[in-house]
């Protein structure tokens, strides 16, 4: 594939699940290369389902799915709601599992798995089991295992759900100066319309029964964005505008 192609193009891509359930139908979206896309929905629209189709974990019924670069772990790095880290391996095994699988040798796969900890300020926790881990340090670790691989696709599903307020808006500001110094594509599932538009460039509204597209709504705020953009009114704007969609997609 070419620079200029989608890093993901899904055509016509449903997703029935073996009791029955229709949990997505009739999506059609195409993501462009090193964009910031965020899916929100209501609980039950098929966020998950469909980041799970992109990233090859589950197959589609029907419908085409085209991930620039293939679904392999140097091509895509997914972060889950738990950080799902092994609680008997230190962080820095926790991050180098992903090389590991790839059969990268020791002492490269560990210099990398110390730059992805660095690269989330977790320099100098190499040596730290999970339970001596705060949530948001967790989350961290899971985000640089996540990034070890040096994926250009990045899938995230409510990573920060489980974290409190001020922890999650330090992650959202991390994440975003993450992204803008390489260049992935991140898609990422969240429920809330202010998390939304704090990160996302482009923002997939979903409906539920069945999982659909319903809205499609760019955020053309520059970056990078800080507290000034958290409390302005162009913010607010863009809150109110997305809030709206969501209420229209959820009544339809
Ligand atoms: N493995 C499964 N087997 C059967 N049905 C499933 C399965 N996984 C999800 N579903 C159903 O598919 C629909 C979409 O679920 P999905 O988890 O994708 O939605 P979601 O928008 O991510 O929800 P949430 O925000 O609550 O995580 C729901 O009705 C759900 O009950």
């Amino acid at each position: 594939m070419s620079g200029s192609d989608p890093a993901i193009l899904l055509e016509g891509v449903a997703k029935r699940y073996a009791n029955g359930t229709l949990a997505v139908s009739g999506v059609d979206l195409a993501i462009g290369q090193g964009d910031f896309v965020a899916l929100l929905g209501p609980s039950g629209c098929g966020k998950s389902t469909l980041l799970r189709i992109i990233a090859g974990l589950i197959p589609a019924s029907s419908g085409k799915v085209t991930v620039s670069g293939g679904a392999g772990p140097e091509a895509l790095g997914f972060v889950f709601q738990e950080p799902t880290l092994m609680p008997w391996a230190s962080a820095l095994k926790n991050v180098r599992l992903p090389l590991d699988l790839l059969g990268v040798a020791r002492s490269e796969a560990d210099a990398r798995a110390a730059e992805a900890l660095a690269s989330v300020g977790l320099a100098g926790f190499e040596t730290a089991y999970p339970r001596a881990l705060s949530g948001g340090m967790k989350m961290r670790v899971s985000i640089a295992r996540g990034l070890v691989t040096r994926p250009r696709l990045l899938l995230m599903d409510e990573p920060f759900a489980a974290l409190d307020e001020i922890t999650r808006q330090r992650l959202n500001d991390d994440l975003l100066a993450l992204w803008q110094a390489r260049t992935f594509t991140v898609v990422f599932v969240t429920h809330s319309v202010f998390e939304s538009v704090y990160l996302s460039r482009r923002i997939i509204v979903m409906a539920p029964r069945p999982g659909r597209v319903a809205a499609d709504r760019a955020v053309d705020a520059a970056y990078p964005r800080g507290e000034v953009f958290r409390t302005s009114v162009e913010y607010a704007g863009h809150a109110r505008n997305i809030s709206a969609a969501l209420h229209a997609a959820m009544a339809a």
